[in-house]
């Protein structure tokens, strides 16, 4: 679940922007959609606790997060929040396997070859968990971005772009995992893009 209130965020005096409001319950999708500039990625940002709101509110399960002290939002962040990047945040000396390991352990929970294995599997990466990120196809990358963001069954997942340069297969594929997997870890899926392709396959959606 998560209610923004009254969000508002500057980089500069020149570039400052007001968010409407949001309100999602248990398991709900939000395409955010909005042309280039407009503030989706800073909006995503701000709901993943990465920058902090000059005005308003965000409440995440209950948690007010806007004035958690940076030690607490680390932690919670790291336990709750699941970040799909356009272009993956994988570390490249560490194997697939040994990625989704680190992940774990950077949101305080143990290494669990089944769970790693299992997502592994759903996301048809098992024959290159041995590869280091250099040595998979645009498409597994893309796919390991996926497995990163959800290995710690987040509640709130957030997903900057992940479709932009994708073919249409492949575009159909990606929501359909991202989808799943929220499913799976019950979380809310927030997907900031401006694929219109991926427009009908949301009932909720804000133009910014
Ligand atoms: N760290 C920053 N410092 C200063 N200005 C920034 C910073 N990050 C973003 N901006 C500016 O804020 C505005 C909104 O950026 P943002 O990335 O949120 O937009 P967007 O809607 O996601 O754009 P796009 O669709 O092109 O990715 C842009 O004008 C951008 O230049």
């Amino acid at each position: 679940m998560i209610t923004t209130n009254n969000l508002s965020f500057s980089y500069s005096e020149n570039v400052a922007f007001r968010f409407p409001d949001i309100t999602l319950k248990e398991q709900e999708h939000l395409l955010i959609l909005g042309a280039s500039g407009i503030g989706k990625t800073t909006l995503l940002h701000l709901l993943g606790g990465i920058l902090t709101p000059q005005g308003g509110e965000i409440i995440v399960n209950e948690n007010n997060i806007t004035h958690f002290k940076p030690k607490k939002l680390d932690d919670f962040r790291g336990k709750n929040i699941g970040f799909i990047f356009q272009k993956t945040t994988a570390i490249a000396s560490l194997s697939v396997s040994d990625n989704l390991t680190t992940r774990l352990y950077f949101s305080g929970l143990p290494s669990s070859k089944e769970t790693i294995d299992s997502l592994l599997e759903q996301l048809d990466l098992t024959a290159v968990k041995n590869h280091k990120p250099h040595q998979l196809s645009q498409g597994q990358l893309q796919r390991l971005g996926i497995a990163l963001g959800v290995i710690h069954q987040p509640n709130i997942i957030l997903a900057d772009e992940p479709t932009s340069s994708l073919d249409d297969e492949n575009c159909k594929l990606v929501i359909k995992l991202l989808k799943k997997q929220a499913a799976k870890s019950k979380a809310n899926l927030i997907i900031i893009t401006h694929d219109q392709r991926i427009k009908d396959e949301f009932t909720n959606t804000l133009v910014l």
